[in-house]
């Protein structure tokens, strides 16, 4: 059983002035960890807490004992934004050619990263050139080169058909059975089922936190959407 991935202490993140993150505690273990929460409520700021490349204005992020952004996790952090993050006059093939090389990981890692996104086919497509959510897939096989011990997804299925949703979440899952934390976040509920553990978020806090069956049961709810607004009626009464 893995030791918390990420520790996260009094979190307090201001961005234009605004807090958006308001002293948030939290650790993150092995699975799969869902971050639901409505639009602009600072999923993408916790996870760029947790990627090291947000300015802190209080509190601390650990990551596999080591302060989050520090050297030693570089190369055990795989982190996909919202905005696509390879080159679009290059291929699917050489994006991540270049990507192993700067990660220092072998040419097997590269066919390994295309299997698993299912781009296969797509290998010697010019990225410029693919759908969007063929591109977001670039995205993540970039984030998997190395086998990365911790995943931070920023709602990597926004875009996708269902059936390349499901295919992702089914990966997720494995990449989690071989041990390691993943950690996505989503604005669409009705991918709460999916996780092994759910993070409900509103406005920079968290509101819950459990596996969905439980906050479900816990709330009396029949699905996570009702469940999160049942929340919110009470935190507001
Ligand atoms: N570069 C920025 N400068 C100032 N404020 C920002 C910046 N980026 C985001 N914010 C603000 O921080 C808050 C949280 O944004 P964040 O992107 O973390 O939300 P989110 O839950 O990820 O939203 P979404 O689901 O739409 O991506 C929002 O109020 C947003 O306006």
């Amino acid at each position: 059983m893995m030791k918390n991935a990420v520790e996260v202490r009094d979190l307090v993140v201001v961005r234009g002035g605004r807090t958006v993150l308001e002293h948030l505690d939290l650790t993150i273990g092995g699975g799969v960890t869902g971050l639901l929460g409505p639009s602009g409520c600072g999923k993408s700021t916790l996870l760029r807490s947790l990627a090291g490349v947000q300015r802190l204005a209080g509190g601390s992020v650990r990551v596999f004992g080591e302060e989050a952004g520090s050297r030693a996790l570089r190369d055990r952090i795989g982190y996909v934004t919202q905005a696509a993050s390879v080159y679009d006059d290059l291929t699917v093939a050489e994006n991540l050619g270049f990507f192993s090389r700067v990660l220092g990981v072998g040419r097997d890692e590269v066919d390994r990263a295309v299997e698993a996104v299912d781009l296969a086919r797509h290998r010697d497509q010019v990225v410029g050139r693919l759908s969007g959510g063929q591109l977001s897939r670039v995205s993540l096989a970039v984030a998997l080169l190395g086998s990365p011990d911790l995943l931070i997804l920023d709602e990597p299925t926004v875009g996708l058909d269902p059936v390349l949703r499901r295919d992702l979440w089914a990966l997720f899952h494995r990449l989690a059975d071989a041990g390691a934390a993943v950690f996505v976040s989503s604005h669409v509920m009705d991918e709460a089922d999916r996780c092994d553990r759910l993070l409900l978020m509103r406005e920079g806090r968290l509101i819950a936190d459990g596996a969905p069956e439980q906050i479900r049961q816990q709330t009396g709810a029949a699905d996570i959407e009702s469940a999160f607004l049942r929340i919110v009626e009470e935190d507001a009464a």
